[in-house]
């Protein structure tokens, strides 16, 4: 029988800063280990992309972030699920970042970060963030 495919939400941040940006490191323990990601997480039932990322980079790297722009999501299928990538450029409002989920992060201009092993879904973001 077709096994009908959920579409996950997924917030992400592109956050800024001195004109460069973050890209996080999964960890061993996560889904695609070890791939570069811009961080964030699920959006909830009933939460708003907006309140996620947000939230979400509070929990990840234990700092405040206010949302400059939004850009356009974009679906990606992974061989067992979809997801619905909402990407955020993001300036950092308060805190040191801390890693709590994370294994590494770098800062580097967006161009600079085109050759690094992204997971798949963020390429596009990347790519779209590139072209403002
Ligand atoms: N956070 C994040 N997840 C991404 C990105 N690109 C990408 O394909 N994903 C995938 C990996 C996961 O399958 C899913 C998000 O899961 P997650 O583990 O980061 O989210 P979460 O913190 O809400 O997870 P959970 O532990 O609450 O289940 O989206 C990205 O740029 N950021």
């Amino acid at each position: 029988m077709e096994k009908e495919q959920k579409i996950i939400k997924v917030a992400c941040a592109i956050i800024e800063n001195e004109g460069k940006i973050l890209a996080a490191q999964r960890s061993e323990r996560m889904i695609l280990p070890l791939k570069w990601e811009f961080p964030g997480g699920k959006v909830n039932e009933g939460e708003e992309a907006e309140e996620c990322i947000v939230r979400e980079i509070k929990e990840e790297l234990d700092i405040n972030i206010g949302i400059k722009k939004k850009l356009n999501s974009y679906i990606h299928d992974y061989d067992n699920i979809s997801i619905e990538l909402i990407p955020f450029v993001c300036y950092i409002i308060s805190g040191q970042i801390k890693l709590k989920e994370h294994k590494d992060i770098i800062w580097d201009y967006a161009k600079n970060l085109l050759n690094i092993d992204w997971a798949a879904a963020d390429v596009n973001a990347l790519n779209e963030y590139i072209n403002l």
